[in-house]
């Protein structure tokens, strides 16, 4: 078996397609069933990109249920948005499959300490008295499995609502749109929320799909040149599930939730 003595860092990107440092940093996840909650997914991803954070295109939830373990864990912060059907109840108020995820799935991952902002759609004229609850609920949910949220905002004259279980220590628990009513507002609200994520620190690194796993290898000590060339590699299947790829000079260990660290071996 091989000795394990130090880890690549960023120097030996190249041996290999990815490295824990390559994950990538942001994705916008939502639901949507009439396609408002989209539109402003849409606009948050192309605000995130102006600004020079790269984000795939929006996911839709439906789409990755029964998958979320792997989706999520390929990025480093997660904005995740909501619309709300169904006035008066406290629970499954979104309409979409978030509903199925919730208290299933979702209760299920292990994402403490993952960076999460939170955004949703509502209709604050007909629905004033419960404008965009499903939003604090997917907060909710968010907090409890230990993730740090991001992007609280201040409740300005421009809404109209009575009520919101959005609504958390004074302030809106994320960004709130109105498609209904005020979709000439969404352009101008994204632009200063996501400008407010970056100064909040939101896309740095740190989250728990960054950190170190407790069974993964422990690094010791980086070194310098990455190898001349590039030996075939041995496949070593071990250590709680991952999977180590071994060229002889270094090994890559994946996980199941496709965590890579790369470590430099000596036989
Ligand atoms: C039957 C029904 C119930 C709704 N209930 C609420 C509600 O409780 N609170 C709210 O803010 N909006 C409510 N809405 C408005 C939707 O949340 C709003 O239209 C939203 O933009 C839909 O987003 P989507 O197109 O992404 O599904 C309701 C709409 C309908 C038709």
């Amino acid at each position: 078996f091989t000795t394990i003595l130090a880890p690549f860092g960023t120097r030996h990107r190249s041996a290999f397609a990815r490295s824990s440092t390559a994950i990538d940093a942001t994705a916008v996840f939502f639901g949507t069933s009439t396609g408002n909650t989209e539109e402003v997914a849409d606009l948050i991803v192309a605000k995130l990109n102006e600004l020079g954070h790269e984000a795939p295109e929006p996911i839709c939830v439906d789409g990755v249920v029964g998958d979320l373990k792997t989706e999520f864990s390929k990025y480093e912060a997660l904005i995740v948005g909501t619309p709300t059907w169904n006035t008066g109840a406290d629970t499954e108020r979104s309409g979409t499959a978030w509903d199925e995820v919730y208290y299933g799935e979702l209760d299920d991952l292990d994402l403490s300490g993952k960076n999460v902002a939170v955004f949703g759609l509502g209709d604050q004229i007909s629905y004033g008295e419960n404008y965009a609850d499903a939003t604090g609920e997917l907060h909710e949910v968010f907090s409890k499995l230990g993730c740090k949220i991001f992007g609280a905002t201040e409740i300005d004259d421009s809404y109209e609502h009575e009520a919101s279980k959005a609504i958390k220590d004074g302030k809106f628990c994320g960004l709130l749109c109105d498609q209904v009513n005020q979709d000439d507002l969404s352009e101008d609200r994204v632009d200063k929320w996501v400008k407010q994520l970056v100064s909040e620190g939101f896309m740095s690194s740190g989250g728990a799909a960054a950190a170190p796993a407790a069974s993964a290898p422990e690094p010791v000590e980086a070194i310098e040149a990455p190898p001349a060339s590039k030996p075939a590699v041995e496949v070593i299947h071990s250590r709680d599930g991952w999977v180590g790829h071994d060229n002889g000079e270094s090994t890559l260990w994946v996980n199941s939730e496709n965590r890579r660290e790369s470590y430099l071996t000596k036989n």
